[in-house]
């Protein structure tokens, strides 16, 4: 039994697995050092680690019962935790867990990566190709939104990065006097908007779509036979308004919020 632990800009991503077979994931806020040192602890079965679940936003509570039900140990020993962090911050906290295993670019079966990649892009492009097929197109919607396309010889072809919707509202709200902080609501803003919020949306929802649908269309030309696959916290939200203003485009992508654990999967481990 093993965890994998990803580590976002805004969130920790968690998956368990027994041997290759996946188990569950779920999402929960950062966690504290003094957290991460009592999972070191076993705490025994009934003892339930109700500190972790409090600061846990958790989808299957059954699998993360099963885990922190014994403190985070499976007889006796820590389970084996698979790190991959894009924040330096969170990673140093994660290096006290007892067993942790970081995972470095160098350990990424893939050619051509360069030496700041980000590990969450190597290893959802490894992820999408191992699951999906090469050439993989892997369009990650999360704090930053970006794309990350490797070839059928399973190599890197490059990407991008532009903030994700939420920092694009965000920074437009911290940058001006005048504009507030908004959520997108789901459904499709108008284009021409009359009121500031709408205004917002339109500008934020057809320019990513548009820059979205441009991107899939360049990588479409040098690789007809590519797989896309979207991914990160806001596939739902932007796949639904791909499939309203470009429903081609949105018929030839795939969604998977767990591409991430696939390439830990396929990286060298027990
Ligand atoms: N509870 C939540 N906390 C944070 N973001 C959320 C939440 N629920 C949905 N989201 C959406 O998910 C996006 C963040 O995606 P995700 O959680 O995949 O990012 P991350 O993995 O933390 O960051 P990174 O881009 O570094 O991988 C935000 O733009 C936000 O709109
Ligand atoms: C782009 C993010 C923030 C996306 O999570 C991450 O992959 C990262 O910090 N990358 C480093 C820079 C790069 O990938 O070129
Ligand atoms: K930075």
């Amino acid at each position: 039994m093993w965890l994998a632990l990803t580590i976002g800009n805004s969130r920790l991503h968690w998956a368990w697995f027994k041997g290759k077979t996946f188990c569950g994931a779920w999402d929960t806020e950062y966690l504290s050092a003094a957290i991460v040192e009592q999972m070191n602890q076993p705490c025994g079965r009934g003892k339930f680690n109700s500190e972790i679940l409090a600061a846990s936003l958790i989808q299957e509570l059954d699998a993360v019962e099963e885990i922190v039900g014994d403190g985070f140990h499976h007889r006796d020993r820590p389970l084996p935790l698979y790190l991959a962090s894009v924040v330096p911050q969170q990673t140093a906290i994660w290096q006290n867990y007892h067993d942790v295993r970081t995972i470095a670019l160098d350990q990424i079966p893939l050619q051509g990566l360069y030496p700041t990649l980000g590990i969450d892009r190597a290893l959802a492009v490894l992820g999408a190709g191992e699951v999906y097929g090469f050439p993989a197109l892997v369009i990650d919607a999360g704090t930053a939104l970006t794309f990350t396309g490797a070839d059928a010889a399973r190599r890197l072809v490059g990407g991008a990065i532009l903030p994700g919707l939420r920092l694009q509202l965000q920074s437009l709200a911290q940058g001006t006097a005048a504009l507030p902080e908004i959520e997108l609501a789901g459904a499709l803003p108008p284009r021409w908007a009359l009121n500031t919020s709408l205004a917002i949306q339109s500008g934020i929802i057809y320019t990513v779509l548009a820059g979205i649908a441009d991107f899939i269309d360049a990588w479409r030309q040098e690789f007809p036979q590519s797989r896309i696959v979207l991914t990160g916290g806001d596939r739902t939200l932007l796949l639904n308004y791909l499939q309203a203003v470009f429903p081609q485009v949105a018929a030839k992508i795939n969604t998977d919020p767990h591409l991430i654990f696939w390439g830990i999967l396929n990286t060298p481990q027990p």
